[in-house]
């Protein structure tokens, strides 16, 4: 498909002058924090957002920046996306990689998740494998990847949280620097808004691809976007800043509960103790258990099925209490002074 027959964001779009300098500013604040090791890769998609995030990096750091770009063979208009990388990086001389992947999901995996998984897995080979010599001069091994979500992004991932009725891991949202298969990775943009990046694009008079699924309204993300977002905004101007306050507090306070489910599995031992369990609060009881059948047995049970093992443990006084319970993937039950997890 020629690149003209996607919806496209073209120079004739260009907001005020005065958005256009104060996206610059933004822009140019996010990116003089970010301090990620040198060279730097940027996941490309062609998009507005990585288009930003790409071109200010390059400007950062010249000749220290490369983009990966992921064809995940889904959508008809994955050709577009690839030319439109191409061009962005060729017009600023950014070497670019493009890893086609067969993207399809498994039976019962959800086809975002799917592809997310893969994408990450391709960025990881892309940015490690060895990049070709740039005029003659060879290319060091790439040390960090980063990703283009921003603040709205940041605020639905917040959102989409909430629906799920997630704890604080889930309610903390994107963390802004991590590390992963030896590289480090980060989300400089996860303070600006979108407008911010779509702005400065425009007001530079640079191109970007419209992804066409962000309009599709079957997306509870893009119901967000299109209905929630605007809502917020006119009842709390603020909310990007303070909901991304709350995700700092929950990513805090679901550190402490991991150190704490840690050291309390230590303590109960694996398998857990029941004595030991019950010398602990239930709370506590609930956060080592969640752990335990997490990091040991790879399996994550619902709210209901933990609030029915709390209550057996609570009650197994007796010799002959017997414990048999639905736990995620399998099932617990009672092996003498001690719960077994089976499947
Ligand atoms: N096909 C792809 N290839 C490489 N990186 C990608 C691709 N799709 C997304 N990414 C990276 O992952 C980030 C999050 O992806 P997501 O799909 O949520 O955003 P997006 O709407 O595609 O962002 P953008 O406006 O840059 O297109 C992007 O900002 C980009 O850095």
């Amino acid at each position: 498909m020629p690149i003209t027959d996607l919806p496209q964001n073209l120079p004739g779009t260009s907001p005020d002058a005065e958005s256009g300098v104060a996206s610059g500013a933004a822009l140019g604040a996010a990116i003089q924090r970010f301090a990620p090791p040198l060279p730097l890769a940027v996941a490309f998609s062609g998009g507005a957002d990585s288009t930003a995030l790409l071109l200010a990096c390059a400007e950062r750091w010249p000749g220290q920046v490369v983009a990966i770009h992921v064809h995940h063979g889904l959508q008809s208009a994955a050709d577009a996306f690839v030319l439109q990388c191409e061009k962005t990086c060729a017009q600023h001389a950014v070497p670019l990689k493009i890893c086609r992947v067969d993207a399809r999901h498994a039976p019962g995996q959800s086809p975002e998740d799917a592809a997310r998984q893969l994408r990450y897995a391709t960025l990881i080979k892309a940015a490690t494998e060895p990049w070709p010599a740039q005029g003659g001069v060879p290319m060091p091994a790439v040390r960090s990847l980063a990703l283009a979500q921003h603040a709205d992004d940041q605020v639905e991932t917040l959102l989409l949280a909430l629906s799920r009725g997630a704890g604080v891991a889930g309610l903390a949202a994107m963390p802004a620097q991590w590390s992963r298969a030896g590289l480090a990775w980060y989300r400089p943009l996860l303070d600006l808004p979108g407008q911010v990046l779509r702005d400065w694009l425009a007001a530079r008079g640079q191109e970007w691809v419209e992804d066409p699924s962000n309009a599709d309204a079957r997306y509870t993300r893009n119901r967000i976007r299109a209905q929630l977002l605007p809502a917020l905004h006119q009842a709390f101007p603020q909310f990007r800043a303070t909901f991304a306050r709350s995700s700092r507090h929950c990513a805090e306070a679901a550190e402490l509960l991991q150190e704490m489910a840690q050291a309390d599995l230590g303590a109960v031992g694996n398998p857990p103790r029941i004595a030991a369990l019950q010398a602990l609060s239930p709370a506590r009881q609930a956060n080592v258990l969640r752990h335990w059948l997490r990091s040991v047995h790879a399996t994550t049970p619902s709210a209901a099925q933990l609030d029915q093992l709390l209550a057996q443990v609570g009650v197994c006084r007796t010799r002959g209490h017997r414990i048999h319970l639905k736990m995620g993937r399998g099932f617990v039950r009672r092996l003498g002074s001690v719960l077994d997890w089976y499947n």
